[in-house]
């Protein structure tokens, strides 16, 4: 009798699909089309950061990716078209700049435990799964003297760290992060940085739009790049500056991995 495979982690055996696998994407907004034959796939357990310069398109990529921005060509989260994609619990999203909810006087730990919906069952009483794996995430983020302040009481970069909280009470298997150590000091970050190579660790995919990669740098597997809506590169990690003057840089001496050309005045 043979022995069972390795449990390649999380997705089991038999569920090797990327997590994220995306070919041929065009966005148009505005009249204007923004993402040019976009692909991009990151792997089951893989940690890839998306970089480029503003307006590059990176957000736009990954609102796409997770469903929220019209599109054409294919865009798949564990196999599923992202239009008949429906398993929410197994993806966690922190949009860019995370907009406090004004006027609602939302606590740290209800705006947490709202990322813990798509595990209950329709009006369904928090388990104790789900009270623990809030209580997890607002600690994991530091936050955990915090679970009852209203949300508006809390620093932007506070603010910040709930809304990653909120994606982490999930317990996703894709991360997907726009810019989420914006506005959150250097200590945080590292923190932040710490705890996702415990979850890159555990078999959780990251998709992490930066602009600095800081303490995220040495947790990739992987560097995007975008500029003009184009992916310029797509490997080494090791092959890419943090942004300089709002630019991202390729370190010379790579041409074969740019295509097409980088415009001039960006590129070292
Ligand atoms: N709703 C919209 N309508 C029209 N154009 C848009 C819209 N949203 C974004 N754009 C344009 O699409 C391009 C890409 O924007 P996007 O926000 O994706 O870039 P980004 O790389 O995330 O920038 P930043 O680093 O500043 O966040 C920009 O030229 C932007 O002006």
């Amino acid at each position: 009798m043979s022995a069972s495979p390795p449990d390649p982690g999380r997705t089991g055996a038999g569920r090797a699909d990327p997590a994220l696998s995306i070919h041929r994407l065009d966005v148009e907004l505005g009249g204007r089309q923004v993402l040019h034959d976009v692909r991009l796939d990151v792997g089951a357990g893989e940690f890839v950061a998306l970089l480029g310069a503003n307006g590059s398109g990176k957000s736009t990529l990954v609102r796409t990716a997770v469903g929220l921005v019209p599109f054409t060509g294919s865009i798949r989260l564990f196999g599923t078209p992202v239009e008949r994609f429906r398993d929410r619990s197994r993806l966690g999203y922190v949009p860019q700049r995370a907009a406090t909810v004004s006027g609602v006087p939302a606590s740290v730990g209800e705006v947490v435990a709202s990322g813990r919906l798509t595990h209950r069952r329709f009006a369904g009483l928090p388990r104790a799964a789900d009270k623990r794996a809030v209580a997890a995430a607002i600690d994991a983020v530091g936050l955990s003297g915090r679970t009852r302040s209203p949300l508006v009481e809390l620093s932007g970069g506070q603010q910040q760290r709930v809304h990653i909280a909120r994606a982490l009470a999930g317990e996703p298997e894709l991360l997907v992060m726009d810019e989420p150590t914006a506005g959150v000091d250097k200590e945080n970050t590292e923190a932040l940085a710490r705890l996702l190579a415990g979850l890159s660790d555990q078999g959780t995919a990251v998709l992490l739009v930066a602009h600095e990669l800081g303490p995220m740098r040495p947790l990739l597997d992987r560097a995007v790049v975008l500029a003009d809506g184009r992916v310029v590169h797509d490997g080494d990690p090791g092959a890419v500056r943090d942004a300089e003057h709002g630019h991202t840089h390729l370190h010379s001496g790579q041409p074969d991995r740019l295509e097409p050309l980088p415009r001039e005045g960006v590129w070292p």
